[in-house]
């Protein structure tokens, strides 16, 4: 098996760090950087630093598909399409490690059960919450609602900005990037696909 086919959650547990390494580690970065980690307001920086990082990166110790296990079927025979529109999100893209900050759309037609709408967020929040590509992210969000759900259509439509365009590098301040995935009746019925965007811009 190549560590490319393990999901990225186990890749993570594949190669334990200890605590004590890892603050070493971020004492080694503070010293790259032309810091003194032994002067007074460093000494508890690298603690904070992995609080952070714990918090930022939880989504590795997470399965995000459990948030959509629990589903519903009482709703009035209800069968059109759901839509969460504006979840938002903080990601940090694998190239740099810098933030990227966006919202997230999406839609499904559900199949004779519907999941609460918060699962939907949380999915976004365990997937966002890992080293990200958006391209990544956009396909792993779709994935996870495809596979659990099966409903007979999904969309997830990512609008993010990049921090590492924006602080460092190329410095475009104002760009954005918008990402999406369309799949079952959103991909196949050109009047789903019309519907849902109609939905999304009203
Ligand atoms: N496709 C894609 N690219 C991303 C994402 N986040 C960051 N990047 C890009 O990843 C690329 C990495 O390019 P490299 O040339 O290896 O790195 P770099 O020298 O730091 O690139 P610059 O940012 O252009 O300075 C950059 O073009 C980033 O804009 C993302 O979510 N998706
Ligand atoms: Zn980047």
């Amino acid at each position: 098996m190549t560590l490319q086919s393990i999901p990225r959650s186990l890749q993570a547990e594949r190669a334990p760090v200890t605590r004590e390494e890892a603050l070493k580690s971020v004492r080694t970065l503070l010293r790259y950087m032309g810091e003194d980690p032994e002067r007074e307001g460093l000494l508890d920086t690298p603690k904070r630093f992995l609080k952070a990082w714990d918090d930022l990166f939880s989504g590795y110790r997470t399965d995000p598909r459990e948030a959509l296990e629990r589903t519903f079927e009482e709703v009035a025979g209800y069968d059109e399409i759901v839509i969460l529109r504006g979840t938002e999100f903080y990601s940090h893209c694998e190239h740099h490690v810098i933030p990227m900050k966006g919202t997230v759309d999406i839609a499904y037609l559900p199949n004779g059960r519907v999941v609460g709408l918060s699962k939907l967020s949380r999915v976004v929040e365990g997937y966002a919450k890992r080293l990200q590509t958006q391209e990544a992210l956009t396909a792993e969000i779709g994935d996870a609602i495809e596979e659990v759900l099966r409903p007979r259509g999904v969309a997830v439509i990512v609008r993010a900005q990049h921090q590492c365009m924006a602080m460092r590098g190329v410095r475009q301040c104002g760009a954005d990037t918008v990402t999406q995935t369309l799949r079952g009746a959103f991909r196949t019925d050109p009047v789903e696909e019309a519907r849902l965007f109609r939905l999304l811009d009203a």
